[in-house]
């Protein structure tokens, strides 16, 4: 959470896990990053059914309908629900599935935004999208292969990966910790830190202590026809770093940490 973090609508909250819908940053027409990060949500009393997540003990069914002002920049109905579980070791699992409640197909991108904490971004590095291409935001969108076995920070980095596999990690060596994220639906990702770059609400050293790693279905557009569903999942994990043999998904038995 930014130390400059502003709690007032209709001013997104710089820190948490954004909720990035209809649109990713200004790929389209809509305000940046959509409208669905400065939205109240209400609770969903009674979910459609949503297979429970076997480790998770604790969760809240949340739901956000369009508005009459969305409706007046994004003239298409749909039905949002987001389920929030915390697993028994600490992992937190977002299952976001969106409908069209309206009479004609549509198009959205999405991303989840999380601000991951971590002890000194200088001393991170984020691995898993070793010879991928990417886009790189700070040069319109160009697009690049990574060359790089992992991603460390010493300059302000932006970039959207593409076709990206469901597991990211991001290994603090000083704290000894790497967050697993693992996600579905959303094959792209976003890694951005601005460094010393000026953004709104975020306190002047506040960049050194997150990372964003994002979830994100991007380059090819979601389309949902009338009365069609997409769900997707981010599920993120922290672990004592080495606790993976060298393939990504073939975890060691190890014990969870709470972050
Ligand atoms: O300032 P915001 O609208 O919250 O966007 C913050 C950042 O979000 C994403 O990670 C984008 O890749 C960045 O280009 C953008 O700067």
């Amino acid at each position: 959470m930014s130390s400059k973090a502003i709690f007032q609508p209709p001013t997104p909250i710089r820190g948490g896990i954004p909720v990035l819908f209809p649109q990713y940053s200004n790929t389209g027409p809509l305000p940046s990053h959509g409208f669905v990060r400065n939205r109240f949500w209400k609770i969903d009393t009674n979910p459609p059914h949503l297979p429970s997540h076997p480790s998770s003990n604790a969760r809240i069914d949340l739901i956000l309908r369009s508005s009459e002002d969305d409706l007046k920049i994004w003239p298409h109905k749909y039905e949002f629900r987001l389920r929030v579980a915390l697993g028994h070791q600490g992992d937190l699992t977002l299952t976001p599935r969106v409908k069209n409640s309206d009479r004609t197909p549509f198009n959205f991108t999405f991303a989840f935004h999380p601000y991951f904490s971590v002890s000194d971004i200088s001393e991170i590095q984020v691995e898993g999208l070793h010879n991928l291409d990417y886009l790189d935001q700070q040069k319109n969108r160009t697009r690049f292969t990574d060359h790089c076995k992992v991603i460390t920070f010493n300059s302000q980095l932006d970039r959207l990966y593409l076709s990206t596999p469901n597991k990211i990690r991001i290994v603090d060596h000083k704290k000894k910790k790497t967050i697993v994220v693992h996600k579905e639906g959303q094959v792209d990702a976003v890694v951005w830190n601005p460094w010393e770059k000026k953004v709104s609400d975020l306190g002047v050293e506040d960049y050194r202590r997150f990372v964003a790693v994002e979830s994100a279905a991007v380059e090819k557009p979601i389309t949902l026809k009338p009365g069609e569903e997409w769900k997707g999942v981010l599920q993120m994990s922290v672990v004592p770093s080495g606790c993976f043999t060298g393939k990504l998904g073939h975890k060691k038995s190890c014990i969870h940490s709470h972050t």
